[in-house]
């Protein structure tokens, strides 16, 4: 899989600004590029007390977005997050699709971090929402989730061997965001997948470093804290050599956890 990670700097409660954005990025694609992802919450950044205006009413406009550039481009798209209204409010909500444009899964992160209240303005998913991504099981994890490693070895039980993580990590703790996704890898002998915005808004400063990490925890490929498409290629047949060189889940003794 060549995967190409847009790390973009998100206009804060812009959400067209952000699409015109994030066609320019798809504009310079590398070309053998199958999979793209987007950062999280890439509609309205955290302009979380203008949900009412800026939300995307139940998440229609981005999907048709994210499914049209998944056509047009022919690549699966991780599209990141979107800020999306429905009847049950507010929800920080992934979607993924594949190269025709049909939509593979949607994701809702379950985990809202109190230091942005979130838990003021959003609701939480109550789902895991899977997807199988170029015949590979796969899973989306948005931000604040990757600190709950028994959420992320949910999905790794259910099959996935890439995790598609995206955020918007706060420059002062990046040193947490690649040590846990570090882990992550190692723990769960899977590929992770994880995108970061750049840029500021009113309140944070976000800290980039997406990064491709592979099954026995090395880095494939790392970004800076600067605005750049992010290319790795990987390689499945890794996920079952890890698995079968160190039999992590034969070795598990689940009747005492
Ligand atoms: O856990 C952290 O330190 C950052 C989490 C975060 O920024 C988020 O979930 O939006």
């Amino acid at each position: 899989m060549k995967l190409a990670l847009i790390q973009m700097d998100i206009a804060f409660g812009e959400p067209e600004k952000n699409k015109r954005s994030i066609e320019q990025y798809f504009a310079e694609l590398d070309k053998s590029a199958d999979t793209v992802v987007l950062p999280e919450m890439w509609n309205t950044g955290y302009d979380l007390k203008r949900l009412d205006e800026v939300a995307d009413a139940d998440g229609k406009d981005s999907q048709n977005f994210l499914s049209d550039l998944a056509k047009r481009y022919e690549v699966n798209l991780v599209g990141g997050s979107v800020a999306k209204s429905s009847e049950r409010g507010f929800t920080n909500t992934m979607y993924a699709h594949d190269s025709t444009g049909k939509k593979l899964g949607e994701y809702s992160k379950v985990h809202l971090f109190r230091l942005m209240e979130e838990e003021k303005y959003l609701v939480e998913g109550q789902e895991r929402g899977p997807f199988t991504l170029n015949n590979i099981p796969s899973a989306g994890l948005i931000c604040y989730d990757i600190r709950f490693p028994e959420w992320v070895r949910a999905h790794v039980m259910d099959g996935a061997q890439v995790l598609y993580v995206v955020a918007e990590w706060p420059a002062p703790r990046i040193d947490h965001w690649r040590t846990l996704l570090i882990a992550r890898a190692i723990e769960n002998q899977c590929y992770v997948v994880a995108c970061n915005r750049v840029g500021s808004d009113p309140k944070n400063d976000f800290g980039g470093h997406s990064i491709v990490i592979d099954p026995w925890g090395e880095i494939v490929a790392e970004a800076d804290d600067r605005e750049q498409i992010l290319n790795a290629e990987i390689n499945l047949e890794l996920v079952e050599e890890v698995r079968k060189r160190i039999p992590i889940f034969d070795d598990r003794r689940e009747k005492l956890y």
